[in-house]
């Protein structure tokens, strides 16, 4: 049994499914993969469940009826991984902006540097990101200054979805009460755990834009974002 699993979160992803799961596998350290589908037309999961066959106790797969946003997807993963025994439960795209040999430098933060989250981050050394058209950049570092600003919050890449979890993290959180169901949903997730008194630890990392399939940003999960932090900043000041 792995003390660590890494939840790749799909929708329309079958050009990259197979690649990146095989990709985690080739790691030095034993990572477990927890792909949660939300029916891809293009059958993402289809090629998830012929996968299993190769990787019987190492690759699961939770298929969601329809796509509801990368938050609630993620919440359904980390509360299939809390009913297991995980110690550190990561976050990872399925489209290898994020790089899988960088899984183990997450990893060592939490598990020997004593980090609650390690944040796989763009914004730590300068601007680390490559292929991302101008506007992507523009929006996506925009958004982590103005989420600092409002929030307070050290963290400089607050958008970011390569992230590892200490199990006491996610235990922590009201998993319930997460309320945001795109991209703000990472900002809500960090903003939550630094409330709570944890200690989030940026790890730089090279962000390339993907070269198969398509994102799947839009402008509901732009608005969202913007007034959603202003939403969290208030919520927080009156529960104190
Ligand atoms: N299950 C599920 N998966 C989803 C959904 N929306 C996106 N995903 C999956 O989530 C991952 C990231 O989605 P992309 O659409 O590739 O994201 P991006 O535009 O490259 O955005 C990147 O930047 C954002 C803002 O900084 C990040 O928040 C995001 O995590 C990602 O790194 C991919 O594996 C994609 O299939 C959804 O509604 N449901």
């Amino acid at each position: 049994m792995s003390d660590a699993i890494v939840i790749i979160p799909t929708y329309n992803e079958i050009e990259n499914i197979e690649s990146i799961i095989r990709a985690v596998f080739s790691q030095q350290k034993d990572f477990h993969v927890l792909v949660v589908d939300d029916n891809s037309p293009d059958k993402t999961g289809e090629k998830v469940k012929a996968l299993q066959v190769e990787f019987k106790d190492q690759l699961f797969l939770l298929e969601r009826k329809e796509k509801n946003g990368l938050g609630v997807a993620y919440i359904s993963g980390f509360k299939w991984c809390l009913e297991k025994t995980y110690q550190y439960i990561f976050e990872m795209d399925a489209d290898f902006s994020h790089n899988p040999d960088d899984l183990i430098r997450l990893y060592n933060a939490c598990a020997i540097d004593g980090a609650d989250i390690s944040v796989g981050s763009r914004y730590v050394k300068g601007i680390t990101v490559v292929n991302w058209p101008m506007m992507r950049i523009l929006l996506s570092y925009g958004a982590s200054r103005y989420v600092r600003l409002i929030t307070r919050m050290k963290v400089k890449d607050s958008t970011a979805g390569f992230v590892c979890y200490k199990r006491a993290v996610l235990e922590a959180i009201n998993l319930e009460k997460i309320k945001f169901v795109g991209y703000a949903f990472q900002i809500e997730m960090k903003f939550k755990a630094h409330k709570k008194g944890f200690n989030i630890v940026e790890i730089p990392v090279i962000f390339k834009d993907r070269t198969k399939g398509k994102s799947k940003m839009s402008g509901s999960i732009i608005s969202e974002a913007i007034f959603g932090v202003i939403s969290l900043k208030l919520k927080s000041l009156f529960a104190k």
